[in-house]
């Protein structure tokens, strides 16, 4: 539990009528918000509603156009983002920001330029924020090595060695299990109880009541409601937020066909996440088989050895029919791939179009690969075949010539999962097999419901879907099946009409779930 010994100074942050556009894309219009100390304040709003661009304002990194920015109520002006830091505001963005070769020591001495100026120093500082915290985390080797949750407490470690009095995290809890989430939010309302502002951007409704006390939401650039969170139930804040939802998709019946994804045996080493050892797992045509387990289990790199990016040391992986495929090969013969982390197959000084014609993951693995088209010059050629399948998949906006780098993070997801998953341009067949880990992260209710509607549609049409997510109730709504990783193995495997959260929670926890099965399905 994060508990710095000493009450920290209050910092109350304010903005004022804030506006800001990016060409003719109005990204805010007149938005207010108040941060105050002692408090968490949770910004919510669909992807594009301009969440990021208000919190990259007050944090310095971007000037707004107009509007006001006020510290205990004196009115500032934030010239950049060192000088957001030396007033005490910091922002942790959405991907991490940590160098993944560097230790938090050298992180720290990397973005804090220079202040503390030598090494001893910097792990001081960190040593004593970190006990004060009441985190252990390894300081000395690359955060690559640490685990998510670990990555995400050391950035808000290091921004708290800077002095941060203003926490603004955007997105914390997108890519961690409900566990590191519950672990996040005793840290933050500890930080809170000695004075912290935290402002909270989030896509999950349940964490704005169970964790905020004020909510601020966003629409189309627009404040729809700011406030305390008492009185408001989750079902108001979704409606607040996205209006009313269509319904889930039906799912129509089908049989399980052909093997299109065999894992015997299969042992693998990572650098980041629970080596895999002796996993048997087998994808059958029309099938969605959904992977659970909490943050670090072994889920990343399943998926990864599923489409050929990592090679098992001991057993086999055959993909559609294949053995031994590199990953290369396999997303060119039909496997749609959509990674943990979007940063590793959207390139964001690409155009959207050109994001359209790429190999995912083989675009961070692979740089002799990065411009390979997948669907040779079909996909390169009608810019307004491009922007019908950004309309279908609601990209916002639908313009084939935009960097992809300047869509949202959830804008920038839906390009990524229209790439993989669209199927007008192979002449209506789709892929053999659909391997996506945790596809909804940062998604907001509406886009959410269309990714997993995309999914069970693939799995229609005859792919094998491998999906891996910590929201629970989404793997029960889709799966036919669900297995369950703990540290690497697989350890159970069930079908989706006897799985629960609860009996699927057990199982991540190591605890029996035969009992569940008799009783608590009821
Ligand atoms: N640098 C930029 N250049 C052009 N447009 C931008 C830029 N940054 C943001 N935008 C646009 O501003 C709008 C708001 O984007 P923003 O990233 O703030 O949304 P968000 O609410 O954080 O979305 P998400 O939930 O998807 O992360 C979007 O239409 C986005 O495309």
């Amino acid at each position: 539990m994060i508990r710095p010994s000493q009450e920290m100074d209050r910092v109350a942050l304010a903005a004022w009528s804030i506006s800001k556009s990016f060409g003719d894309v109005q990204a805010l219009s007149g938005v207010s918000i108040d941060i105050q100390p002692g408090r968490i304040h949770a910004l919510i709003g669909e992807n594009g509603a301009g969440k990021s661009t208000l919190a990259k304002i007050l944090a310095g990194i971007q000037p707004a156009d107009r509007g006001q920015l006020l510290l205990n109520d004196r009115e500032v002006e934030v010239r950049d983002r060192a000088h957001a830091k030396s007033m005490g505001i910091n922002m942790v963005p959405q991907q991490l920001s940590l160098v993944h070769d560097l230790s938090l020591v050298d992180n720290l001495l990397l973005s804090s330029h220079g202040l503390p100026a030598r090494r001893g120093q910097a792990r001081d500082l960190l040593r004593a924020t970190l006990d004060s915290a009441g985190v252990h985390v390894d300081v000395d080797i690359p955060t690559g090595r640490l685990g998510l949750a670990h990555r995400q407490l050391g950035e808000i470690v290091v921004a708290l060695a800077e002095g941060a009095r203003v926490l603004i995290l955007d997105e914390p809890t997108a890519s961690l299990g409900p566990h590191e989430v519950g672990g996040l939010f005793a840290h933050l309302r500890a930080l809170c109880e000695l004075g912290a502002a935290i402002l909270l951007i989030t896509h999950r409704i349940d964490e704005v009541g169970s964790v905020a006390d004020d909510v601020t939401v966003l629409s189309h650039g627009l404040q729809v409601f700011s406030g305390p969170t008492e009185g408001l139930d989750s079902a108001r804040i979704a409606q607040l937020m996205v209006g009313d939802l269509p319904p889930a998709r039906e799912r129509a019946p089908r049989a399980p066909g052909a093997e299109v994804l065999v894992l015997d045996a299969v042992s693998a080493a990572s650098r980041s996440d629970s080596d895999l050892h002796d996993v048997s797992l087998t994808v059958h045509a029309g099938e969605v088989v959904g992977v659970a387990g909490v943050a670090g289990s072994g889920q990343h790199l399943l998926a990864e050895v599923a489409v050929g990016l990592e090679a098992p040391l001991a057993g086999s992986v055959r993909i559609a029919g294949r053995e031994g495929l590199d990953a290369v090969t396999a997303l060119a013969a039909g496997v749609a791939w959509i990674p943990e982390s979007r940063a590793d197959a959207v390139v964001p000084g690409m155009s959207v179009g050109a994001n359209l014609t790429v190999y995912g993951a083989a675009v961070a693995r692979d740089a002799s690969a990065r411009v390979a088209a997948r669907f040779g010059g079909a996909r390169g050629a009608a810019t307004t075949v491009q922007e019908q399948v950004l309309r279908a998949f609601d990209v916002r906006p639908p313009r084939p010539a935009l960097a992809a780098g300047m869509l949202s993070g959830g804008n920038q997801q839906k390009l990524l999962v229209a790439r993989e998953l669209d199927t007008a341009w192979e002449g209506g067949e789709g892929p053999t097999l659909v391997v996506a880990n945790g596809p909804t992260q940062g998604m907001d209710l509406r886009a959410s419901q269309a990714i997993r509607d995309r999914l069970v549609a693939a799995a229609e049409r005859g792919a094998g879907v491998l999906v891996a997510s910590h929201d629970l109730d989404e793997l029960v709504e889709i799966s036919d099946r669900i297995v369950v990783l703990v540290g690497g193995r697989l350890v159970d495997d069930m079908p989706a009409a006897s799985a629960t959260s609860d009996r699927i929670g057990r199982a991540m926890a190591g605890l029996s779930t035969a009992d569940v099965q008799d009783g608590d399905d009821a």
